[in-house]
């Protein structure tokens, strides 16, 4: 089938290698023509595992295509995706405008016998919106609509485009459904469940997920501080429940909070809908506040635990992309954590393995190095905030040796307690006491209540 993806970002290009490799002809389309000239020199704009060269085997091939000229696509295609970007609107809802001009902009070139298939995240109705919108635009003639939202996350996008837990297929009519069936024969064929549903029901199951997983992330990191106020340790607890198959083991790590493109925004566009529908979505508004109220947190317990000195203190922090596998670093824990500490008076130095670049924008004043122990070189704390393997399995006599001061926090608990403890770090997890008591909320030492000590040292 010929098919035009419209954006060449993470989930436009992810969506067009993938569905070139399922045998379908895919011309990519973007209005940003300096992205495209890369595309057509054989490169990728971004970082994405195994992406590079699923691309370069459907290039050869002759199914995967890209230009900057979104009408002459348009027009030969079967199916046209739309998979441009859906940010926040300042009052948290949802910004369909990139959505709008890319149909605008095309409405006219669409086939009579095509579909337009919404595969960025919007709010339910907007498929059906976006109907009117491209039948006024060709003097009353309407195109189908349907809506294929997408689940993949950075890092393993390939993968879960292609091994998905299940395709939602959207459709108010007949042709957008048997073309989207289509469309996804092969993975059908490979018994991905494939649900057939309303373009508004599809529209409501992306961001019901997104919010349920979010929410999943921001009750853990709730008992993980209470974990830390008793004196418990949270991979104790994560252990215990994600075993009961009702909860599994997933999304249960806790860390610095949610960011990156989708969760940050979409819950807030969630809230936001709630709110216009009079349906108010009182767990989620909690979230939102929560999540960023933890970044801030966390910043106020480094510079806490630094203390005050005759010199400003120095810190390292590894990691600034959102999470590992990735160059993204929209809404990420960094670019809340690391200003606060620049505030307070800290010299901030950073690494990351993919990131640096993007974060620069957004960081100014900060110390970058493409090593990480160079970055370490002579702080006072090093910061753990992204889950790179590099971190991981850091070596932590090289560290000691490079570091002026030994606080090590670790939030992504990605490190070896007893390992860190017998190179002399004072080691700051997340969710399980370090002290030889934890405190209580009141500042009580726990031993007191449970008359017990922690398992870590200072
Ligand atoms: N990033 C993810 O992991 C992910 C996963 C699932 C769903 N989504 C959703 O998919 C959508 C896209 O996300 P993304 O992260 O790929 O965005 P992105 O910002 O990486 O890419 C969007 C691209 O669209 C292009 N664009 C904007 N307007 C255009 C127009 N009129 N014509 C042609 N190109 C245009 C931009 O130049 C940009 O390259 C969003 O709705 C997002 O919520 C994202
Ligand atoms: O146990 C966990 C899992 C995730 N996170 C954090 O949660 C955020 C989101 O992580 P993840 O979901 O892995 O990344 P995304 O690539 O943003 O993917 C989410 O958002 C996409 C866009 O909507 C969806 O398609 C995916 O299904 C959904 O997982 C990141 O800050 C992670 O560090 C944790 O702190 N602990």
């Amino acid at each position: 089938m010929k098919l035009a993806v419209v954006g060449a970002g993470y989930v436009g290009l992810t969506t067009s290698a993938c569905l070139a490799e399922l045998g379908h002809s895919v011309t990519c389309v973007d209005s940003d023509a300096s992205r495209i000239a890369i595309l057509q020199g054989g490169g990728v704009p971004i970082y994405e595992e195994g992406l590079h060269e699923l691309m370069q085997k459907n290039r050869a091939a002759g199914r995967l295509t890209f230009s900057a000229d979104l009408r002459p696509a348009a027009g030969h295609a079967d199916a046209i995706f739309l998979a441009v970007g859906t940010p926040s609107r300042p009052d948290g809802d949802i910004d369909l405008s990139h959505i709008e001009t890319a149909a605008r902009q095309l409405a006219r070139d669409i086939r009579h016998d095509a579909v337009l298939i919404i595969k960025s995240t919007v709010v339910a109705g907007t498929a059906r919106n976006l109907g009117r919108l491209v039948a006024r635009e060709r003097g009353g003639d309407a195109v189908s609509v349907a809506s294929n939202p997408e689940f993949l996350r950075e890092g393993t996008a390939i993968a879960d485009f292609m091994t998905a837990d299940r395709i939602v297929a959207g459709a108010d009519d007949d042709l957008g459904a048997d073309r989207l069936r289509r469309i996804y024969a092969p993975l059908r064929a490979r018994d991905i469940p494939y649900l057939e549903m309303s373009t508004a029901d599809a529209e409501m199951v992306k961001y019901a997920a997104n919010a349920f997983l979010a929410l999943k992330l921001g009750f853990i990191n709730n008992v993980a501080d209470l974990c830390e106020s008793t004196g418990g340790d949270i991979r104790n607890v994560v252990s215990g429940i994600g075993l009961d198959r009702r909860i599994g083991p997933s999304f249960l790590s806790p860390g610095p909070g949610y960011g990156g493109s989708c969760f940050p925004k979409d819950t807030r566009a969630f809230a936001a809908l709630g709110k216009r529908a009079g349906a108010r979505q009182w767990l989620v508004e909690r979230l939102i506040e929560d999540n960023e109220a933890r970044k801030r947190k966390l910043a106020q317990r480094i510079i806490d635990d630094m203390g005050k000195g005759g010199r400003p203190r120095r810190v390292a922090v590894l990691g600034l992309a959102f999470k590992s596998g990735t160059d993204d670093v929209r809404e990420s824990a960094a670019l809340t954590i690391i200003p606060l500490l620049q505030a307070s008076g800290a010299i901030v130095h950073a690494h990351d393995p993919r990131a640096s670049r993007a974060a620069a924008e957004f960081l100014p004043g900060v110390r970058f190095s493409d090593d990480c122990y160079h970055a370490c070189g002579d702080v006072d704390a090093a910061v753990v905030l992204t889950e790179w393997d590099e971190y991981r399995h850091l070596d932590l006599r090289r560290l000691a040796s490079v570091m002026r001061g030994r606080l090590l926090f670790d939030f992504r608990n990605i490190l070896d307690p007893a390992e860190v403890s017998r190179h002399g770090f004072r080691y700051r997890p997340i969710g399980h006491s370090t002290g030889p008591f934890g405190k209580t909320a009141e500042g009580q030492g726990v031993a007191d209540i449970y008359g017990r000590a922690a398992a870590y040292p200072v």
